[in-house]
């Protein structure tokens, strides 16, 4: 998104001193994302530090998480890139430490990973991204930290009340629907883990059709993994119509199933899946795009395009094609 706070050089500098990266060559924020404040950071590289060969990092600012929530999600992707997976491994610095502050905020360095992500994934793709998923999903159970969903039913319910005002009274009625549904919905046959939790089409890197790098882990939690498949076949196989395109999606699961097979709880919870992963971003968006937060580069996402793929959802669930 979004420069929420900015970092001149002069500080950067500063804070690089704790580091053994050498000094700083070049700092920019970055625009994508909407939760965090980014900067791409190059440093002069330091022959003599643990980072010899890297000059090339990206500063995260943490705008919503406290210092004590985050080393469940940095561990993680230190943890993910130990077991092989394309994780950005979080930066030590002199003292061993991976989390500082800079102007009042949690601060991370990471690696900065080749690639770009892909607007338009083709089927090749999105075959990788599900067996990169199923991979990451089958490593994260070894993971040992725990850390409760932060836009879990409370957060459905507070985000509810607070966006109603700004919706037509049908739209009301679909999300205190959606809402109450999932609520009570049961989830208690379906298998749990590390997750993602947010891996959109910009999260994931590829050079060519090869994924280089999955980033953004800073929603990761533990819940159930069906629900982070949701999440991701969402944005990844969606078509224009909000209806899923046929050829990614059986292409992703096929990949996904094939690594860590789907169980038949699963197949039944696949539909609720799907609603649930939509309901949480029309929430999440309308929150942003309603009730910002001051920012000094922002680019709030569309919250009617979660609308519509959860009208559709509801009026037709597709069944899990494997
Ligand atoms: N490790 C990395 N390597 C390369 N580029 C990165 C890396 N981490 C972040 N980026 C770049 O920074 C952008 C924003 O990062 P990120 O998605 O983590 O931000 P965020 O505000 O937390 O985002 P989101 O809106 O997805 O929650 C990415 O789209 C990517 O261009
Ligand atoms: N991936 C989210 C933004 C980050 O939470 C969205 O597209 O709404």
């Amino acid at each position: 998104m979004s420069v929420f706070t900015p970092v001149s050089e002069a500080e950067l500098s500063d804070w690089l001193r704790a580091y053994t990266l050498g000094p700083l060559r070049e700092l920019k924020g970055i625009l994508a994302g909407i939760d965090n404040s980014n900067f791409f950071v190059t440093t002069e590289g330091d022959r003599s530090g643990n980072w010899p060969d890297q000059t090339r990092f990206v500063l995260t600012l943490f705008e919503n998480l406290k210092a004590e929530q985050l080393p469940y999600n940095l561990e993680l992707m230190e943890f993910l890139s130990q077991q092989g997976l394309p994780s950005p491994a979080p930066i030590r610095d002199r003292n061993g430490q991976y989390l500082g502050e800079l102007n009042g905020k949690p601060a991370a360095l990471v690696v900065r990973l080749e690639g770009d992500w892909t607007e338009r994934p083709n089927v090749a793709q999105c075959a990788q991204v599900g067996g990169l998923l199923a991979r990451m999903h089958l490593a994260g159970q070894a993971y040992p930290q725990q850390r409760e969903n932060t836009h879990g039913n409370a957060w459905r319910i507070r985000t509810a009340i607070a966006v109603s005002r700004f919706l037509t009274p049908a739209e009301q009625g679909l999300m205190e629907n959606e809402v109450a549904l999932q609520a009570t919905f049961d989830r208690s046959e379906l298998p749990t883990g590390a997750i993602h939790a947010d891996l959109f089409r910009d999260n994931i890197l590829f050079v060519g059709d090869t994924v280089s790098g999955v980033i953004d882990f800073y929603f990761a939690c533990t819940d159930l993994l069906l629900y982070d498949v949701a999440i991701t076949v969402n944005d990844w196989c969606m078509g224009h119509d909000y209806r899923f395109d046929t050829a990614r999606l059986q292409a992703f699961l096929q990949h996904y199933h094939a690594t860590r097979p789907f169980t038949a709880a699963e197949a039944e919870a696949w539909p609720m899946m799907l609603r649930a992963a939509a309901l949480r971003f029309w929430l999440s968006r309308l929150y942003d795009y309603f009730l910002p937060r001051p920012a000094e580069m922002n680019q709030p996402k569309d919250p009617r395009h979660f609308h519509r793929i959860l009208a559709q959802h509801v009026r037709e669930t597709p069944p899990l094609p494997v």
